[in-house]
């Protein structure tokens, strides 16, 4: 699996030097947790220091949206250098019209569902997406546990995903560890993100390789 880290559990006074040391660790990329304290009750980092990371780093850019009308900043985070951009179908009234706004922005497109919203909400789109991305938390903060419930949402959706012959890759984030990783895997899961047990890892290049069961 690929292993994308959460900057929310980085030192943001020492925000390069973190990065400096996961981009030695092997990571695929770096996953950006956006928060406007409406969608979720907390607020984070914005496309300003996306744009500065992208500059400093050539790392694939996971940038994950938890903003209500994220169809009004999309043009804001594909100039930051997003790679994909990942909304919640939950914020989204138009989901089919953010789609094509994203793709029209030539960045590859990520669907989130939290732990309460079923896949069936996002079927009539999913041929046209490149990730979905399980909330194995609710949204919001970083440090939580895993819902192990969210076990049989990725079970069906890599069912799903099998039957009909599609590409998207299935992607989860929240209380990501090394047992959860590994049932990740079990379950059919292709990317993980890592926040605050990777980035507290003394020997991350370690966790990474354990956290992607490759
Ligand atoms: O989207 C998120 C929170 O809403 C974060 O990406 C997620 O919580 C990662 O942190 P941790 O691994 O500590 O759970
Ligand atoms: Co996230």
């Amino acid at each position: 699996m690929k292993v994308y880290p959460s900057l929310l559990a980085a030192n943001f006074l020492n925000l390069q030097r973190d990065i400096e040391r996961l981009n030695q660790s092997a990571v695929d990329g770096l996953h950006y947790d956006v928060m406007d304290g409406q969608f979720v009750p907390n607020l984070s980092m914005g496309p300003f220091i996306l744009k500065q990371i992208d500059a400093a780093f050539d790392l694939f850019l996971d940038v994950h949206l938890m903003i209500e009308h994220p169809d009004r900043y999309i043009s804001d985070y594909a100039n930051a250098g997003a790679d994909r951009l990942t909304v919640h179908a939950e914020a989204c009234t138009h989901l089919h019209r953010v789609i094509q706004q994203i793709k029209s922005h030539h960045m590859e497109v990520g669907i989130a569902l939290n732990p309460a919203t079923p896949i069936n909400s996002i079927l009539p789109v999913i041929k046209d997406i490149d990730c979905v991305l399980i909330m194995t938390v609710n949204p919001g903060f970083g440090g939580q546990s895993f819902i192990h419930s969210m076990l049989e949402k990725i079970d069906e959706l890599n069912q799903f995903r099998a039957h009909h012959d599609l590409s998207f890759v299935i992607e989860v984030d929240g209380g990501i560890n090394d047992e959860t990783s590994r049932l990740c895997h079990q379950y059919g899961v292709d990317e993980v993100v890592s926040g605050s047990y990777l980035l507290a890892s003394d020997d991350m290049t370690d966790t990474v390789k354990r956290l992607s069961n490759d």
